[in-house]
């Protein structure tokens, strides 16, 4: 797995026309009980792009984003996901949700690989055994954040960064080349975050398109190229993300030459599309 891929769309020197955006909002309002929540919201997110979606608590991100993966019903709008009506599309591999945290998992003591391998559940078909190709995108994938050597460790014995990790290499594994992130640097210690960070630039360096959805952009600011901020259900600023609500607690860099947790990782490979 080392092949360095070009951003889709991005070159501006391919006569083939762009891909359609990996996702379209348009006019989005989602109400619990008849009371909005998201009121109205417009935007795109092109393919390769790594943004956050910012705001404070209670401003509707979490609404936005179970939207967005088809959770919660539109009272009015639309969502078009890599050009399909969410409610046709179908792709789901393509999508990797990483979720806060572990689910307690039903008091199974899961390992780190086992967790990882169930992010190719969507790409195999059932009965079928792993290949070697799906074990080496597992291995790549523990590599790819720094993994490799808790494999076999039940993931309860794990931090609570590492087990982001873990969460962050299940998505890795499958097959999906656009990644929704809930929160994942809450609750992290410094180093984590490091590793965290560069796991989520190489993968925008890889042509992936990355959604970070966030309190605050933190460490991660140095990745951003743009931040849509959500307030009361609306977006109060969508562009670069200097300078806006959220933006003002960025102690930690992630591409640190001070990273000595994270050794040569290998490159992360996100699957080209047509
Ligand atoms: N299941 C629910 N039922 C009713 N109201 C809800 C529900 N979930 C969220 N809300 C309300 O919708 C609004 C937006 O909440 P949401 O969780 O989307 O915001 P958020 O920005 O993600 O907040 P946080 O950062 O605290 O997670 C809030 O007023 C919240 O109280």
């Amino acid at each position: 797995m080392s092949a360095e891929l070009t951003r889709p769309g991005r070159s501006g020197t391919d006569s083939t026309s762009a891909p359609p955006p990996a996702f379209r909002v348009t006019d989005a309002v989602v109400s619990y009980n008849g009371s909005p929540a998201v009121r109205g919201v417009s935007f795109d997110v092109n393919v390769g792009e790594t943004l956050a979606i910012l705001g404070p608590n209670g401003s509707g991100k979490s609404t936005l984003m179970r939207a967005m993966l088809g959770v919660l019903p539109l009272t009015r709008g639309r969502i078009e996901t890599h050009g399909v009506p969410l409610r046709r599309f179908r792709d789901w591999g393509r999508i990797g949700y990483v979720p806060q945290r572990l689910s307690a998992g039903g008091g199974v003591p899961a390992t780190v690989r086992e967790i990882v391998t169930s992010g190719q559940v969507s790409r195999r078909r059932r009965h079928r055994w792993a290949t070697s190709q799906d074990n080496a995108a597992v291995d790549d994938a523990l590599a790819a954040v720094g993994l490799a050597d808790r494999a076999r460790d039940s993931v309860h014995e794990l931090s609570g960064g590492q087990q982001q990790r873990v969460l962050i290499a299940r998505a890795l594994a499958g097959p999906a080349d656009t990644f929704i992130m809930d929160e994942p640097m809450s609750g992290i210690d410094n180093e984590n975050q490091r590793a965290l960070a560069d796991v989520i630039a190489r993968l925008g360096d890889n042509g992936a398109t990355v959604i970070l959805v966030l309190h605050e952009a933190g460490p991660l600011r140095p990745l951003l190229r743009r931040s849509l901020v959500l307030a009361n259900g609306q977006i109060a600023h969508d562009g670069p993300p200097n300078g806006v609500h959220g933006d003002e607690h960025d102690h930690v860099h992630p591409h640190a030459e001070d990273t000595p947790s994270m050794p040569a990782v290998p490159s992360i490979e996100v699957p080209r599309r047509a």
